[in-house]
């Protein structure tokens, strides 16, 4: 058994009633569990990491920062931080954390590392992600978003919980990442120097704040003092499976780079002969040519969005029916970021026997996720990104071809418990013109959010902090701008009290926050609630071609002459209306069901308006505790569009004379889009929330306002204006 408190190995899960050793090998030969946690430590014990286990401790406990590359499905995710924990690295309760980029990686792997150490999740080994904690007091390996790590330094700004952490899928370089390595770099030369005064840092500041020379001959009694306490210091670790070791290694003044050899299985690369015009109906193409010819095994599909996902997955309906009975054996499951999770977790389900799953995924499924029974994946090569046009102050999401780094991690989901294929939907000639890596998401994204997050950490010089690759530089001004204009920041650029601080606690897009809180003061707080939740998530309706008519005679029922803010209000209170009358008090899944039909016969997406309404009861709850005055407007529907007014300001456009719009604060010419309730009517002056660029600019979730408004409300923005 375990030697030492937290730095046993670890064991099976318990047998049923009491389990002592005389009774182990009896119930080894019957216990299903047992016989499962047999094969999972097989399985463990043959990852390439596995090898390297001492090895890997000992370079964690020599160096402060440490770079680990290694193959996609090599054991990096799940191997170390138990191998840490089985090391020591977590004796006086400290913790090792592991940051990742997704939520469901995060869920997935917490649930995996604790089956393989035979805890309960929650206890030894958790995860935490917005909303949704499952960590206890005696968690101490925990898996997390990148996100929500920065919102426990705004709590605990040494992070002194963790001795270890491990910062993974480092390559993806969402603007969440950058922002955390920059910050725990500071924490960690902070707590190296502050804390201890260890000898091998530059600081010579012992405890008590005596200053210290090397020739003064106490080094070694601060040296002991240091070793008596080696794991306060912050041990910091960057992984991946494709990422450029020299950059992080840079920035982390030199830090030593280990590449862990060998991969599980191979995976077998096919290419097209030549490009495909319609990397859809390749798509299509592929997925049943794989079902017809391939082998047994699961496929994996990658698109870019919901829409793409759920057309691709009617178009595979309409091609099984063509199908004779005997090939119809396939079952198709999506996940995307906007699915509530108890969806998302569906792709993990078990194949029905006999069946072939196919799950339709985003780059959500790309890295760190293990979905049992892939043997295939499907890569037609692009991805949805954000673009962000500092100069107009305009984000927008846009279809672009992989980086190579992408496509690794794609192929690299296959494998994972056998040899795979991967098919990737161009030829090989054009992988080499992908770039290497993806272009850092902080480069092409509104910092708004960031800059408030540094802030309220305490970084009052955004534009001089560490990045690891800075952020435009026009990009970062116009944030301060846009914070300052929401009220945010005081004219001498710092976080204003309380607004700024308020608006910093809220998980959710600094304009959301602060349309919250305006909202209380507006006496629509009810509302606004409502519609930040409802704009949280892709498209509400759903139209298809074939019902097209139909669909729009549906969507009139609850259409409001205003706009969409209050249609979509109206859709929310209708579901809840509609819940609480048929409410059957026998199960949830049967209230689900009729849910479901409603929504289908309104032509309403019912997975997008389940995942609203979770999110309306957790910003409810955020709201709660900060104490916000929650009320209704009632009929008062101009106080309500007076509130939308003072909050999406920034997004106010005018009408042109041709029919076209003018967003005042961009001056780019604008459309409204076509399922906009506002598409005909085409008032003089609108807000919007959206900006989606396919062939024209179009605007989605408008408002009709009043122009006059908008310097009344916002006086600090029109005033300057004229
Ligand atoms: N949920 C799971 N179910 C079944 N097997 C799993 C699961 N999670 C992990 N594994 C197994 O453990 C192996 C190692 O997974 P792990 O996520 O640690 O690898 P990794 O090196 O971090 O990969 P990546 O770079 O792709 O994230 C997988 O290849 C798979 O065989």
């Amino acid at each position: 058994m375990a030697q030492g408190v937290e730095g046993g190995a670890t064991r099976p899960p318990p047998f049923n009633g009491s389990a002592s050793h005389t009774n182990v090998a009896n119930n080894a030969k019957t216990n299903p569990s047992f016989n499962r946690w047999q094969k999972i430590a097989q399985q463990r014990k043959s990852l390439p990491i596995a090898s390297v286990e001492r090895r890997l401790v000992q370079e964690v406990r020599n160096n402060d920062t440490l770079i680990i590359v290694g193959e996609t499905g090599s054991g990096k995710t799940t191997q170390i931080p138990q191998f840490l924990f089985n090391a020591g690295f977590c004796r006086d309760g400290k913790i090792v954390g592991v940051t990742q980029p997704r939520r469901v990686a995060a869920v997935t792997v917490a649930k995996r590392v604790a089956e393989e150490s035979g805890v309960e999740l929650g206890q030894r080994v958790g995860y935490s992600i917005r909303f949704d904690d499952m960590t206890s007091s005696s968690t101490r390996i925990k898996y997390m978003t990148d996100g929500l790590l920065l919102r426990e330094a705004l709590l605990d700004p040494y992070l002194s919980r963790y001795s270890v952490l491990i910062v993974d899928e480092a390559h993806e370089r969402t603007v969440h990442t950058d922002v955390l390595l920059g910050l725990l770099k500071d924490v960690q030369n902070k707590r190296s120097a502050s804390a201890y005064g260890c000898p091998n840092t530059e600081n010579k500041q012992l405890n008590d704040g005596v200053l210290l020379d090397k020739g003064q001959g106490v080094w070694s009694g601060a040296m002991k003092q240091c070793q008596s306490r080696r794991f306060s210091t912050l041990k910091l670790i960057i992984m991946s499976a494709s990422l450029d070791a020299r950059v992080f290694s840079d920035y982390f003044g030199g830090a030593r780079a280990v590449h862990v050899q060998g991969r599980q299985f191979p995976v077998d690369i096919l290419y097209t002969l030549h490009p495909q015009p319609d990397y859809l109906d390749a798509t299509l193409i592929t997925i049943f040519q794989i079902h017809l010819e391939e082998g047994p095994g699961d496929v994996l599909v990658f698109l870019t969005g919901q829409e793409e996902i759920e057309s691709v997955e009617r178009l595979i309906q309409e091609r099984l029916r063509q199908l004779p009975e005997s090939n119809r054996n396939m079952w198709t499951v999506s996940i995307f970021s906007s699915q509530p999770s108890e969806k998302q977790m569906r792709v993990f389900a078990p194949t029905p026997p006999g069946f072939r799953k196919v799950i339709l995924a985003t780059n959500i499924a790309e890295t760190s996720v293990t979905i049992p029974g892939i043997k295939y994946v499907v890569d037609p090569g692009f991805v949805k990104a954000r673009s962000y046009d500092a100069a107009k102050g305009m984000e927008s999401l846009i279809v672009i071809p992989t980086s190579k780094a992408q496509a690794l991690q794609r192929s690299g989901r296959a494998g994972r418990e056998g040899p795979g294929k991967c098919f990737r939907l161009y030829p090989e000639s054009e992988f080499e013109k992908l770039e290497d890596s993806t272009k850092p998401e902080i480069k092409r994204c509104n910092l708004s959010n960031v800059v408030l997050q540094l802030m309220a950490l305490g970084v009052d010089d955004v534009i001089g902090f560490d990045f690891i690759e800075k952020p435009p530089r026009a990009a970062v001004v116009k944030s301060l701008e846009q914070l300052f204009l929401l009220g945010a920041l005081t004219e001498d650029c710092k976080l204003s009290d309380p607004l700024g601080h308020q608006m910093a606690r809220f998980p959710l897009d600094p304009i959301y926050s602060k349309a919250l809180i305006q909202a209380s003061q507006f006496n629509c707080l009810e509302e606004m609630l409502i519609t930040v939740a409802m704009l949280s998530v892709e498209s509400i309706f759903y139209a298809p071609r074939e019902k097209l008519e139909e669909a729009r005679t549906a969507m009139k029922c609850f259409s409001s002459a205003e706009g969409d803010h209050i249609t979509l209000i109206n859709v929310f209170r209708a579901a809840d209306e509609f819940s609480e009358k048929r409410k059957s008090g026998q199960s949830k899944e049967k209230d689900d069901k009729v849910l479901k039909k409603w929504c289908k016969e309104n032509f309403i997406n019912s997975r997008s308006l389940r995942h609203a309404r979770d999110i309306h009861r957790q910003i409810q709850g955020h709201v709660e505790q900060m104490g916000l005055h929650i009320a209704s407007c009632k009929d008062d529907i101009v106080q309500f569009r007076r509130c939308l007014a003072a909050s999406f300001f920034l997004n106010a456009a005018l009408k042109q004379p041709e029919g076209s719009y003018r967003a005042l604060a961009s001056g780019q010419v604008v459309q409204i889009h076509p399922s906009s309730v506002l598409f005909r009517t085409k008032p003089e002056c609108i807000i919007f929330n959206e900006l989606v660029q396919t062939n024209h600019k179009y605007i989605r979730n408008i408002t009709r306002i009043d122009y006059l408004w908008l310097a009344e409300l916002a006086p600090q923005y029109y005033s300057m204006q004229r």
